[in-house]
């Protein structure tokens, strides 16, 4: 397997198969503004957008937040947004039923003497299902190991969550041609502890494209993305290779969301700064 390209002079991107099923799904209203490669789409994996707040927000911006996610969102998009812990109840009680919540991390361990952590099942007795689990803040501000993710992770599918890992390499790597051997790693590490893909959806963000405005090209998410769908079809199976949403993130915005919303093995976003904003309607409709 060939290594991944650091920059310019992208080679051609390995694709899933053509589905005729794919050409042939019913669009909505929103098809008629957005021009998809329906022949590399998968009929599988519904779009999948979440919006990650950070440590942004308050109660009196959260309220504006939640007007502008009443839409129209597609229905052929499945949202979540990722707040931060003090407001997910909030959140979760005034923003539309259709919008999933996300907490932003969580701990391995559902209760005990770990002062400021919270557990999954605390925040599913708030009514949220989702967590964000290895996002690069995580990583690289807090240095969070690889093991001490993937124990999170564990624990989090064995208490009903649904998750999403977050996995990406850094600049110096890109540059070092050491994408490939990084993610991998990254997948390898979780490994372990995933007990149901069917609740998990990997999210790859490159650091260096976090917050930055430096985006991955379409091509170069989509290079990634192929490659992490190979590993998961060779160390899980045919099945998870198939199903497992892989969504991108770092510096997606509503003028980049539609050409990356083409690549056929990018099934979403994971979203920062543009998700605290009215045009992340744009973004989540992306793909019709
Ligand atoms: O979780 C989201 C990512 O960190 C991307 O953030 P960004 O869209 O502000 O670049």
């Amino acid at each position: 397997m060939g290594g991944i390209t650091s920059g310019v002079g992208i080679r051609a991107e390995e694709r899933v198969p053509d589905r005729a099923d794919d050409i042939h799904q019913p669009h909505s209203e929103y098809s008629s503004t957005v021009h998809c490669d329906l022949s590399i789409m998968s009929g599988q994996r519904k779009f999948f957008v979440g919006g990650n707040w950070k440590m942004n927000g308050d109660k009196a911006s959260i309220d504006g937040i939640v007007s502008f996610m009443k839409g129209p969102l597609s229905p052929n998009t499945e949202v979540v947004v990722g707040c931060p812990q003090c407001y997910l109840m909030y959140t979760r009680q005034n923003m539309p039923d259709n919008v999933g919540v996300a907490a932003q991390n969580c701990y391995k361990s559902a209760k005990g003497a770990f002062t400021g952590e919270i557990s999954p099942g605390m925040i599913k007795d708030l009514g949220c299902e989702w967590v964000i689990l290895g996002h690069s803040e995580r990583r690289h501000v807090f240095n969070e190991p690889d093991q001490l993710i993937s124990e999170k992770v564990g624990h989090a599918l064995e208490s009903g969550m649904k998750v999403i890992p977050c996995i990406g390499e850094k600049l110096d790597e890109r540059e070092g041609n050491r994408t490939e051997e990084v993610v991998f790693a990254q997948m390898k590490a979780l490994l372990p502890n995933i007990s149901d893909w069917s609740r998990v959806v990997i999210a790859y963000e490159p650091v260096w494209a976090i917050g930055t405005g430096k985006t991955a090209t379409p091509d170069q998410a989509q290079e990634v993305h192929a490659k992490l769908r190979q590993w998961l079809r060779k160390n899980v199976n045919d099945q998870v290779a198939d199903s497992t949403r892989i969504i991108y993130g770092g510096s997606v915005s509503p003028s980049n969301c539609e050409e990356l919303a083409k690549k056929g093995d990018i099934d979403g976003f994971l979203v920062g700064g543009a998700s605290l904003k009215p045009d992340f309607v744009k973004i989540i409709n992306a793909r019709g």
